[in-house]
């Protein structure tokens, strides 16, 4: 049984690392948020930093590194939220110097406990009375949660928000120790403010691109080996949600994959049913040509980036609720093109509909065996902008690519920027989109994904790019593939 010291936990166990706020540092603190604030819509450098914030993803799971530099041997115990009784989680024990993971969910509590010297057979961290050392703490919701034991068995507790706090602080106390030196008035304080802010800001930024960089590059090398590798699974999800389908009223699992605020990519169980598959299949067959490429001058041309054959269906929507055979049914291909909107905006707060949207795309792959050396693929590309730069009205800003035929060897979808696999199903979906609804930013590249070589046997899809901004008026091909409309091209 484990005694609780203290019966209010907070963020901190022990003595936290926070040093107290004065209220003067809090009306310090408001003006803060509001250079913050300007500072991040203002400049396009802060871009970065707002699609850095913390994840939108709804799991509890965190990890905790605990580091135990407090001299003696401890103990760490999950503490039973009801019983309070302790479960050990160290087994045995972490020596003095070591570290230890922990696999944990926001608000489980524990505690540290120190273990007597195997020598003297007393505990050294309390030398008053020679009581064992012990700390609590509870796991934040935060990100990058470091938990250290200090000698004199302190507990610090360390978070990405408590880590942005200290740094914060460190600039107001800078400024005012600044301030109270010279005669700052109140605009060269808040100036001290924003320039303390802006340069935390822009190393900030400067490392993010850097490790970016880094994760491209080895993303890059990763590609052919993910791709060639057919034992790989969808990977696993964030969280598991149900959709339920406005027409049919069948629940669908969701299963989130990558939850970013610009950049989501969820796979949707039995999305496409095979009626569906087969009414664009046979839309599809007469109109099958060699797919194309943007040109980056606003045109298109073959490329051998994408080696693959397609044909677009117009969604025929005066027959969505009849389809003229007097049976009452509806089109299944509008039925299909309804499905995929409703699930975007289910998804996305942007109320998009049919109108000017381009048609349903039939992609089909054929493999011809394992030792083509030029098979069809779609290369890694982004479907819309996944520069991180405000979205282009009219443009391209989410996918839904709907999986109808599954070649035998080859053709999964692969997202190597987030490390996120999708290994086809029948009638499954993957869902992806590259826009924070909020602030209209588009993704910085999670989302570029290819369609891996088809070796053996035939991938069929059905793709739909989505766009925001069109309209009857403002229809998709009123843009050209720079997301220039043509009538504003002609203008220069
Ligand atoms: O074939 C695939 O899996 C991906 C297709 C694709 O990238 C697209 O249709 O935009
Ligand atoms: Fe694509």
């Amino acid at each position: 049984m484990i005694r609780i010291i203290s019966p209010t936990i907070s963020g901190f166990g022990g003595r936290g690392v926070l040093p107290p706020v004065l209220p003067v540092l809090a009306i310090a603190f408001l003006s803060l948020m509001t250079v913050t604030t300007l500072l991040t819509t203002t400049t396009t450098t802060m871009f970065a930093v707002v699609n850095a914030a913390p994840a939108t993803t709804k799991t509890t799971a965190r990890n905790i590194k605990i580091l135990n530099h407090s001299g003696a041997k401890v103990e760490l115990y999950w503490i039973h939220p009801d019983t309070r009784v302790g479960s050990l989680m160290s087994t045995p024990h972490i020596l003095s110097g070591a570290d230890f993971a922990l696999n944990s969910y926001m608000g489980h509590e524990f505690e540290v406990r120190e273990l007597p010297s195997s020598k003297s057979g007393v505990c050294t961290q309390r030398l008053e009375d020679q009581t064992c050392g012990n700390g609590l703490f509870a796991v934040s919701e935060n990100n990058d949660q470091l938990l250290t034991v200090t000698q004199g068995f302190e507990v610090e507790f360390l978070d990405d928000q408590i880590r942005a706090k200290l740094k914060a602080i460190a600039i107001l106390d800078s400024c005012q120790t600044k301030a109270a030196n010279n005669t700052m008035n109140t605009l060269t304080l808040m100036d001290c403010i924003q320039n303390g802010m802006t340069k935390t800001l822009a190393k900030a930024n400067e490392e993010i691109n850097f490790q970016t960089k880094i994760r491209t590059g080895m993303a890059e090398m990763m590609e052919n080996y993910t791709c060639a590798d057919l034992k790989l699974n969808t990977s696993e999800s964030i969280r598991t949600d149900t959709w339920r389908g406005a027409r049919d009223h069948k629940r669908r699992n969701v299963n989130v994959l990558l939850d970013r605020p610009a950049s989501k990519i969820i796979v949707i169980d039995n999305f496409i049913s095979e009626q569906e598959c087969t009414a664009m299949a046979n839309a599809a067959k007469p109109k099958l040509h060699q797919a194309t490429v943007a040109d980056g001058k606003g045109g298109s041309h073959m490329s051998e980036h994408r080696k693959a054959m397609q044909a677009g269906i117009k969604v025929p929507w005066s027959l969505e609720n009849s389809n003229g055979n007097g049976n009452g049914n509806g089109s299944d291909i509008a039925i299909l093109s309804r499905k995929v909107y409703d699930f975007t905006n289910y998804m996305l707060d942007l109320n998009i509909n049919e109108y000017g949207q381009e048609d349903l795309m039939s992609i089909q792959y054929f493999g011809r065996g394992i030792n083509d050396t030029q098979p069809d693929r779609y290369t890694p590309h982004c479907d819309g902008d996944c520069t991180g730069l405000p979205h282009k009205t009219g443009t391209r800003m989410a996918t839904m690519v709907m999986y109808c035929n599954i070649p035998e060897v080859g053709g999964h979808t692969n997202f190597r920027n987030a490390g996120v696999h999708v290994k086809p199903k029948i009638g499954s979906a993957v869902f992806f989109s590259y826009i924070d609804p909020d602030t209209r930013i588009t993704d910085t590249g999670l989302t570029e994904h290819s369609g891996c070589p088809v070796l053996e046997g035939e991938k069929k899809i059905v793709t739909q790019w989505i766009r925001l901004g069109v309209d009857d008026d403002s229809p998709w091909d009123a843009f050209n593939s720079l997301g220039l409309k043509y009538s504003d091209e002609d203008d220069d």
